[in-house]
């Protein structure tokens, strides 16, 4: 007899029932989110041969997570090994009484298994980064800057609650089983971490792919201290000889208690074991999306609007509202971006060109091969006379706002616009469209919030820029995961906070960061992982005849800004970057009528 409590559409509708507590989901769900639940202090801990990428993870990894909020820091063990080397060089010298100079450099057989007095010292190097990682993973926190003499409920009510959690990234190549349940117990272990506890994840990079490795040795020997004093032949046989080393003891991660995520071949396949929160959230998006390609991304600020006329007193400046439409003089700025735009596809699909040319072109004992195969959407037989043409395409993201989306409808490039609410200006709430001065005299309790910390204290009703890193996070990883040139149109709030990240200016700071108008930002990325900036004035308004629109490019000025290293301590002197600007430069911007109140 059929059994009336069963529905009959479950395959359409499923069940209506409530789902119960249950002990085997319980356990399931626990142990999913052991090793990644912990939100104060996490470690995540790379793995791979030489080559693989490691560093490069490690560092977007470290961009990525500083720009949203968490305080993040790498530990690489190749830089302890040189120190611990050199040490040992040291000694050694002065018994033989030998005044050269010591790096610390280290060839192939020092990554032999069986060198026993090499191991060791290989420990030890590992060791001493896992003691610093962990005194810096514990260090007491001091309060939160902003947060210090709030007292009413009021105040706490209008700031942006900042809670950062403290990520540490171990970076060698922790190429063993043994060397993991190390790097584990220390880590994690109750009894060595009681009161301190710290989640932990590794993430393998594994690739097999022989003319993507070829490219990466290249990289690794000319830029690694290691390989200083080789000449490249040399060099490139040394790491080959390394990596054989490594190969002979390597084991790949197959533990599945344990919490990991596998790349495999620059992200074209993910594994991934007990991963929760903003590791499945953040972290995993992130990997799949970073590519090593050469695209450049834009970013520029939506055209002038001329806001409406005043309803009653024609002389009173205009209106301006988030609706508003282009003017000639957005007008003009939108030309002359087709025309900047429509010269760098031209240069990049010229470059692209190039590049096919030169690896389909026969070489020495080498007929066929390409380092890019795969990369053109056609078979090319013979490189002599194959028809070479890349034609470009760029992909567009605005704001939903009409000025955004008119600023990037450009009549000879007709791509598609990907319009996103998420590049909206920040939303000024209840003080939408009004000055600066008019919101201290109506507010001058929050004003003063607002000139102590124009980062996190939220316009009522509205948004802050705090806030703003929540939307902009899915944009960014959207940005780096095209191939394609990339086009983004938005507004000043907003641009601030996507340069801070292209720039790794410390996210507070980002208020202070000039957006130029009839500028375009083009960030051009370097291989190790960061970007470099120029600006690109496209036209000078002030010369706008109204009835001609010719268009004519009047200051093409590069200025390269390198992102890593020492780019983080000189981030303040970056061009267009004024950190002491203060809330009135910032907020006043966007707030002033001068180009676009809503902006
Ligand atoms: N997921 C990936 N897979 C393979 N190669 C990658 C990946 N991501 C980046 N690369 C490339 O790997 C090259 C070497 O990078 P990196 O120095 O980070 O390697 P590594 O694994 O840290 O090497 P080592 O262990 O010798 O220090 C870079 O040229 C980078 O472009
Ligand atoms: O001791 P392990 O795990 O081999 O890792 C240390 C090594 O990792 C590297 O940084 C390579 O990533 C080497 O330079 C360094 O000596």
């Amino acid at each position: 007899m059929a059994d009336t409590k069963v529905p009959k559409d479950y395959y359409e509708k499923g069940s209506t029932q409530v789902t119960e507590v249950s002990a085997v989901t319980l356990k399931k769900l626990a142990q999913r989110r052991n090793l990644t639940g912990s939100s104060e202090r996490l470690v995540l801990v790379l793995v791979g041969l030489p080559g693989r990428g490691k560093s490069f993870i490690a560092r977007k990894l470290q961009s990525f997570l500083t720009w949203r909020g968490n305080e993040c820091k790498v530990f690489n063990v190749g830089k302890y090994r040189r120190q611990v080397q050199k040490e040992a060089e040291l000694a050694e010298a002065e018994e033989a009484n030998d005044l050269r100079q010591k790096v610390g450099a280290c060839d192939a057989d020092f990554f032999d298994s069986k060198n026993p007095k090499a191991q060791q010292m290989r420990q030890r190097s590992a060791e001493l980064a896992m003691k610093d990682m962990l005194a810096w993973l514990d260090y007491e926190k001091p309060i939160e800057e902003t947060m210090k003499g709030l007292t009413t409920v009021e105040q706490i009510a209008a700031k942006a609650s900042i809670v950062s959690s403290r990520i540490a990234i171990f970076d060698a190549t922790n190429s063993t089983v043994e060397r993991r349940k190390w790097v584990l117990e220390e880590a994690t272990s109750p009894e060595k971490r009681a009161g301190k506890k710290t989640g932990c994840v590794f993430v393998e990079s594994i690739c097999d792919d022989e003319e993507l490795l070829e490219e990466n040795f290249a990289f690794k020997v000319k830029n690694s201290p290691d390989f200083a004093n080789m000449t490249q032949e040399e060099a490139i046989a040394d790491l080959r000889k390394r990596v054989r080393k490594y190969e002979e003891a390597y084991e790949t991660i197959d533990d599945d208690t344990q919490s990991y995520i596998k790349i495999f071949n620059l992200s074209s396949k993910l594994l991934v074991n007990h991963i929760y929160g903003r590791m499945a959230k953040v972290i995993v998006p992130c990997l799949m999306s970073w590519n090593i390609g050469a695209r450049p991304i834009y970013l520029i600020r939506a055209g002038e609007t001329i806001g409406s006329a005043h309803e009653e007193d024609p002389t009173k400046p205009r209106k301006i509202t988030r609706g508003d439409k282009l003017g000639p003089r957005g007008k003009h700025f939108r030309e002359a971006l087709e025309k900047f735009m429509t010269e760098e596809g031209e240069g990049f699909s010229k470059k692209s060109e190039d590049a096919l040319r030169m690896a389909f072109a026969p070489r020495h004992g080498r007929e066929t091969g390409t380092s890019i195969s795969g990369l053109a959407d056609y078979e090319i037989s013979d490189a002599e006379n194959a028809d070479l043409k890349v034609p470009f395409n760029i992909h567009i993201m605005s704001s939903t706002m009409p000025r955004a989306v008119e600023t990037a409808s450009w009549q000879s490039l007709p791509f598609n616009i990907d319009e996103l609410p998420n590049l909206n200006p920040l939303d000024k709430g209840d003080y939408s469209g009004m000055e600066l001065e008019e919101v201290k005299d109506v507010d001058p309790e929050w004003y003063s919030m607002l000139e102590k910390d124009p980062f996190a204290t939220r316009f009522p009703g509205g948004e802050c820029y705090a806030d703003l890193i929540h939307r902009l996070e899915t944009c960014i990883i959207d940005m780096e995961q095209q191939v394609n040139m990339t086009c983004v149109v938005s507004h000043v709030s907003t641009l601030q906070v996507l340069m801070a990240y292209f720039r790794r200016t410390p996210i507070k700071e980002c208020t202070s960061i000039e957006v130029p108008m009839h500028t375009v930002i083009k960030y051009t990325p370097v291989t190790g992982g960061g970007w470099t900036e120029s600006m690109h004035k496209v036209c000078n308004p002030e010369e706008l005849d109204t009835t001609n629109h010719n268009v004519v490019l009047v200051q093409t000025q590069q200025v390269n800004t390198p992102i890593w290293g020492d780019h983080l301590k000189s981030a303040n002197n970056s061009p267009g970057s004024s950190p002491h600007g203060s809330v009135r430069n910032v907020i006043g911007a966007c707030l002033s009528g001068t180009f676009d109140s809503t902006n």
